[in-house]
């Protein structure tokens, strides 16, 4: 049966979001500002009673903390969650790290609703083709995919800071498309999101930001903003210079001063910021490398390509993981 809009906003929680982390929480809040009920599910026994938002500081706003925000939510834990308590969930939005999405998905999908929807929102690529096989068994089953560049930090395990705005991509998977009304649901509550009638190419484009801005900051220890500096533009170029053949095999046309004018777009913008593989590094944990270079160099494998660049940088960042 298919939820009308009412539904959507009104019902028992029927969103429920995986990965309840920065971006979890952030998508959290944005949706219940617009009066959904979110479900979370989480792997804390304890399950949070509230989350709570230190929303972005208004530019114009520079002498004062904006107000945090804080909602109830309830939550499953997703160590024992049953058929039974899965059955009212209608969109599923997993915010995980990339490396844990088919881990966490596998298991569930035969538990979900036969028509639940899937909307993945994580850096990096590969999980869905591993999710598009296991799909086929549940032919009334649809995923979205996604990616944002607002900015979210963990103040606490259940407050986070907004730390940025940014774009959010949203589009067609495979399978079952989005029901509308989540589908516009999702564009007003997340802002400055779009949908992209050709997602797969939006998400090779952030995944060439991705290759270049992470993997750099971690081995050079610095925020994004330093990699505008001259001695790193031969480095960024020749990445993105593997890259764009691998995505023209599989169909996505990229050009070279494009990406780079994108690229250096995000480091300018997220200047300050220390990228997510710099803080995975600093605190020991492990990072998304294999779904952002990685991934390049993997399919470069599949289709005969050469991948020197990104195949160096896999190997840096995943020694930099082994050192404890
Ligand atoms: N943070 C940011 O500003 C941005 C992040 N991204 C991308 O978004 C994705 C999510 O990032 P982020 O939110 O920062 O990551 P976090 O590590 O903060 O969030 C991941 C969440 O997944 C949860 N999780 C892991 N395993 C399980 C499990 N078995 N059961 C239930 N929950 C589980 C973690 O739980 P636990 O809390 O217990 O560890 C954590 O809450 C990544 O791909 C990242 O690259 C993209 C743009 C910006
Ligand atoms: C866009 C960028 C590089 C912002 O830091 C990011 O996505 C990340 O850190 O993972």
């Amino acid at each position: 049966m298919t939820p009308s809009a009412e539904d959507v906003l009104q019902n028992t929680a029927n969103i429920a979001v995986l990965g309840v982390g920065a971006v979890g929480q952030l998508i959290c809040h944005q949706l219940t500002a617009k009066a959904a009920k979110v479900l979370l599910l989480t792997r804390d026994v304890s399950g949070p009673q509230t989350l709570t938002c230190q929303p972005l500081m208004d530019a114009s706003a520079t002498s004062c903390v904006p107000d945090s925000v804080t909602h109830q939510y309830p939550s499953l834990i997703t160590t024992n969650l049953t058929a039974e308590h899965l059955a009212h969930i209608r969109l599923l939005i997993v915010t995980t790290k990339a490396y844990q999405v088919v881990a966490l998905l596998t298991p569930l999908l035969a538990k979900l609703r036969a028509d639940c929807h899937i909307l993945l929102l994580h850096n990096g690529m590969g999980p869905h083709l591993a999710l598009s096989v296991l799909l086929a068994q549940h032919p009334a089953m649809g995923l979205s995919l996604g990616t944002t560049s607002q900015g979210a930090m963990r103040l606490s395990q259940w407050q986070i800071k907004h730390t940025g705005t940014g774009l959010t991509q949203l589009g067609h998977g495979f399978g079952a498309v989005i029901n509308d009304n989540y589908r516009a649901l999702l564009l007003d509550a997340i802002p400055d999101s779009h949908w992209q009638d050709d997602i797969i190419t939006s998400l090779w484009q952030k995944l060439a930001i991705n290759c270049a801005i992470n993997p750099l900051t971690a081995i050079h220890q610095c925020q994004n903003g330093a990699l505008a500096a001259p001695q790193h533009q031969d480095t960024i170029s020749q990445l993105l210079l593997e890259l764009i053949p691998v995505a023209k095999a599989q169909g996505v046309k990229l050009e070279l001063d494009n990406l780079l004018e994108k690229v250096n777009q995000v480091i300018h913008l997220t200047a300050q910021n220390y990228s997510s593989m710099y803080q995975d590094i600093t605190h020991h944990r492990p990072t998304e490398i294999a779904q952002i270079n990685g991934y390049v160099s993997q399919c470069a494998q599949e289709y005969g390509l050469k991948t020197p660049l990104h195949h160096a940088i896999l190997a840096s960042i995943k020694s930099l993981e082994a050192q404890d």
